[in-house]
């Protein structure tokens, strides 16, 4: 494990100026396979106007509403922009120099000129719900979104970078918000799943589908719809979300004991500085429950009960279908506290030993295979599949108790922000997941795992700090892992401190570096746009 004395990792959590215009990005090209193409990653980018606001989670460190875009084009003009998105979060803060709106783990802070009653009314009309699109940025049609987890998704021009429309889901679809990882299917149909508060409190999670870019050139949006709803587990309380599974034929929905209390979130927020954060407790009895919903015809398979221990989950790695059963691969993080506790920027930012003394109390971080068999009875273990240990046991209750199998585990040591060979994997049996290896919450390393092996490999490079590495097939290949790894690193100590990593995926070893002068903020995830 490496060691980070230095805290070099507090440079990724600083704020940063916009790029206005392209900069040039100079290429260490070690072999002359790059790719061209763009490359959007997207994240939390912080203005440097407002830092004295900066207290805040990670995943809100975009919270100054500045979710931009990084734009790093390979090939011959190599260029690095970075553009921040105008949304009503953004455009607000900055008119008023203040947090206007409430993100996930900011407090709007109440407008200074606004005189006691004119705030006290503001208590009482709920809070806006906000548009900062910082933790994606995904294709729909022939548009690209940025996205957080609220109902509001943003169209940007992937060229030039401009704000293009604030896009309210709720005008389309029953949903309170919907993920930032949704499925994309060959033909360009967009899968997601969301919180449905509802408006007679029907609490569920519904899974809405947007067809592809239409003939007539009409937004597919208009023709969104929902295509299954999942019951909740705690009518009042429904778990959060924010990824879910897919195969040929059905939806995997992991229902995980972090709970928001929904008095609390669809209350007036009166409580003064509230916010998201706020509104999350742990069920510590729950456990932690998958669902099954058939995708055609979609339906709900309300007899299939499958239940486990409880964990954290945010990022699936993929799920396939073998032999009658579903494997589902994940993320987990060990336990029902919530791992979200442990991301505000304070603790990240401490000194080293600080950081690794938070990251002991957390959630452990563990890469698990559970297996769920599709035909029902009575007896021992039903997972008959020779490759995995996973099993599943039905109980007189009627529920599948699911134990896992272990593909990675290491203390305190994360295989996060997972990426798959997606076009060709997602959905089917596959062989390789790539990941970024977070060291006590700490992005340090890239790693390659082989989700049938358990053979792992790793890029690592001192005082380096990457980002979610992104797989691009090589054009024609006929290996699954054969094509590069992109990843935006940031080396603080270094006069060129931001590059985009390319490494062959095949053995992790560096391609080429394209570095610019500039630091690059931590990203969250983003996506690879073909040219
Ligand atoms: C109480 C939780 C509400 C849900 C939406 C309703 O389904 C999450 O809402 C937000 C709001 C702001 C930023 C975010 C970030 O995306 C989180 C980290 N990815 C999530
Ligand atoms: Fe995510």
């Amino acid at each position: 494990m490496m060691e980070h004395p230095a805290a070099g990792y507090r440079k990724i959590f600083e704020t940063v100026e916009e790029l206005n215009e392209p900069i040039p990005a100079e290429v260490k090209d070690f072999s002359s396979t790059l790719q061209t193409g763009e490359f959007a990653k997207h994240g939390p980018f912080m203005t440097g106007s407002l830092p004295e606001y900066l207290e805040d989670l990670i995943i809100d460190v975009c919270w100054q509403k500045t979710a931009a875009l990084l734009v790093i084009s390979a090939g011959e003009h190599t260029v690095s922009v970075c553009r921040f998105i105008r949304t009503d979060a953004y455009v607000r803060a900055m008119a008023e120099n203040r947090v206007v709106i409430t993100e996930f783990g900011t407090a709007a802070y109440p407008d200074p000129c606004k005189n006691i009653f004119s705030r006290f009314f503001t208590y009482f009309r709920g809070i806006e719900v906000t548009d900062n699109c910082l933790v994606n940025v995904y294709p729909i049609g022939e548009d690209f979104y940025a996205v957080t987890e609220t109902n509001y998704i943003t169209k940007v021009d992937p060229d030039s970078l401009e704000t293009l429309q604030k896009v309210d889901l709720c005008k389309y679809l029953s949903i309170n918000g919907v993920t930032a990882h949704p499925h994309i299917e060959a033909d360009g149909t967009v899968y997601n799943i969301g919180n449905c508060f509802g408006k007679n409190m029907s609490l569920a999670y519904n899974i809405i589908k947007i067809p592809p870019a239409q003939p007539d050139k009409s937004d597919p949006i208009e023709k969104s719809q929902v295509v299954v709803q999942l019951p909740s587990s705690e009518r009042m309380k429904p778990s959060y979300m924010h990824s879910f599974g897919i195969t040929e034929s059905y939806f995997v929905f992991v229902e995980q004991p972090v709970k928001i209390n929904l008095l609390k979130f669809l209350s007036a927020w009166s409580v003064r500085g509230a916010t998201y954060m706020d509104c999350f407790e742990s069920n510590e009895t729950l456990g932690t429950w998958f669902h099954l919903a058939t995708k055609e015809p979609a339906g709900y398979m309300k007899s299939h009960k499958y239940r486990t221990s409880a964990f954290n989950l945010f990022h699936h790695i993929n799920a396939y279908e073998d032999q009658g059963f579903i494997v589902v691969d994940l993320c987990t993080w060990k336990g029902h506290d919530f791992v979200y506790n442990y991301l505000y920027l304070a603790n990240l930012r401490e000194e080293w030993e600080e950081v690794k003394k938070a990251a002991m109390r957390a959630p452990q971080p563990e890469v698990r295979r559970y297996v769920l068999p599709l035909d029902l009875h009575r007896g021992k273990n039903l997972v008959s599949l020779p490759y995995t240990t996973a099993t599943a046991v039905l109980h007189s209750d009627g529920t599948v108790w699911l134990e896992p199998e272990v593909l990675f585990s290491g203390p305190r040591q994360a295989f996060e922000f997972p990426q798959i060979n997606y076009s060709r994997c997602c959905g089917k049996m596959y062989s390789f997941a790539y990941g970024l290896g977070l060291n006590h919450f700490i992005p340090d390393r890239i790693v390659k795992l082989n989700v049938q092996t358990k053979e792992t490999w790793v890029w690592q490079e001192e005082d380096c700090y990457p980002s979610e590495p992104l797989f691009v097939p090589t054009p024609g290949a006929t290996e699954e892992d054969e094509g590069v790894l992109l990843s935006i690193v940031v080396k603080p100590g270094s006069e060129r401190p931001g590059f985009l990593l390319v490494l062959d995926a095949m053995k992790l070893t560096e391609l080429a570096r394209a570095e610019v002068n500039t630091i690059i903020p931590v990203t969250l995830h983003g996506m690879y746009k073909p040219p």
